[in-house]
């Protein structure tokens, strides 16, 4: 018997630790931002805005773009004001491929690439607008698309030999389909595809990529956002919580300097990233045997929050049809 209980709680978990440390790949990596150029998209306000302060707090050289100057500007004296780092900035829409070239060009050969410019309007797809839905899939994919292509060649060139990074924000929704973000979840889910790809192409060069999910995250984004937000959104969002943009860059930003492909940003968060953790690149052997072992409760986990919130939309449907058979 004790034989037994020493086989499955000490040799085989040790057995498989071994295994995954043998195989694991890409394997870990440092990506150091001190000194190095970090340009970040979406600069200009919360989580972005966030990333820039804490980024050249710690002694980074940041550029940041956005389409508003005076909203680029603003940063800029904000970020100077208590750091005393002048910050690069640039106007451009990220939907427009030769005034992102441009802004890039200028820039100078990037380190750290952390593409956090988004667009987002909770809503049922049915009462939006296709151009809302056209604009959301141009700023999210598309624009990410258009940055990566302008930026590449000079990453790849740089005579830097420390390791590069291409850092991906995509969202809680886009690793769970959330009621009301139809188009904004199959823009953050196509990220993941662009990343895992991406990863493959880019590992010659030494460059790492990141994909931050960070849960609702109080910015002037979210607020904008709330103002129209369906009963069902927020109650499902509900179930991860809000996090300051602080807080959600310093998560982000630890997870690029450590090398994660898969950045989590709260306890829930790291629960959905182990429960979908599918066939993205995992550089670390402790977490690679975290999601084995967890593999299958995580997904009795996962049904128990489907459970929730298909119980949430029938309960919301029940009573919208009492309340029109009353009225
Ligand atoms: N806040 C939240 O609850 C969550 C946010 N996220 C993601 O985090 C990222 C940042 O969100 P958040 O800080 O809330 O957003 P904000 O709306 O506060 O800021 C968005 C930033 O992106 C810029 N931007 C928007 N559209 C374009 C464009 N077409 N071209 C260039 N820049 C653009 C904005 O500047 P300007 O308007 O001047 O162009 C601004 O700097 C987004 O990708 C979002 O999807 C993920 C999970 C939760
Ligand atoms: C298996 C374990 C599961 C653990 C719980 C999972 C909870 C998922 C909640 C998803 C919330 C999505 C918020 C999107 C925020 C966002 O992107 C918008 N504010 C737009 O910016």
């Amino acid at each position: 018997m004790a034989d037994a209980y020493f086989f499955l709680f000490f040799l085989l978990p040790l057995l498989l630790l071994v295994v995954l440390y043998f195989l694991v790949k890409p394997r870990p990596v440092k990506i150091p931002i001190k000194n190095r150029h970090v340009f970040i998209t979406g600069g200009s306000s919360g989580i972005g805005l966030s990333l820039a302060h804490r980024a050249a707090a710690e002694g980074a050289r940041v550029s940041i773009l956005a389409r508003s100057l005076g909203k680029l500007e603003e940063a800029r004296n904000a970020i100077r004001l208590v750091t005393g780092i002048e910050v690069a900035v640039f106007a451009a829409d990220v939907r427009d491929f030769e005034a992102v070239k441009r802004a890039v060009d200028e820039a100078g050969p990037i380190d750290v690439l952390l593409l956090n410019h988004g667009v987002f309007v909770a809503l049922e797809l049915e009462k939006m607008e296709l151009s809302e839905i056209k604009f959301t899939m141009d700023v999210n994919l598309m624009g990410t698309l258009n940055l990566i292509k302008a930026a590449l060649p000079a990453m790849k060139n740089r005579k830097d030999p420390l390791p590069a990074s291409i850092a991906l924000v995509s969202s809680q929704a886009g690793q769970a389909g959330i009621y009301g973000y139809v188009a904004y979840s199959a823009s953050k889910f196509g990220l993941r595809g662009l990343a895992e790809a991406l990863q493959q192409e880019v590992i010659a060069d030494n460059i790492h990529v990141s994909l931050i999910f960070p849960p609702d995250t109080d910015t002037p984004g979210l607020a904008e956002e709330n103002r129209r937000k369906p009963e069902l959104t927020k109650i499902i969002a509900a179930s991860s919580g809000c996090m300051t943009a602080e807080k959600v860059a310093q998560k982000a930003l630890d997870g690029i300097k450590s090398g994660s492909f898969i950045v989590s940003c709260n306890l829930e968060g790291i629960a959905l990233s182990l429960a979908t953790a599918g066939l993205s690149p995992q550089r670390s052997f402790l977490m690679a045997f975290v999601e084995v072992v967890a593999a299958g409760i995580l997904r009795i986990v996962a049904l128990g929050m489907q459970w929730t919130w298909y119980g949430s939309i029938e309960k919301y449907h029940s009573q919208r049809k009492g309340s029109t058979r009353s009225s």
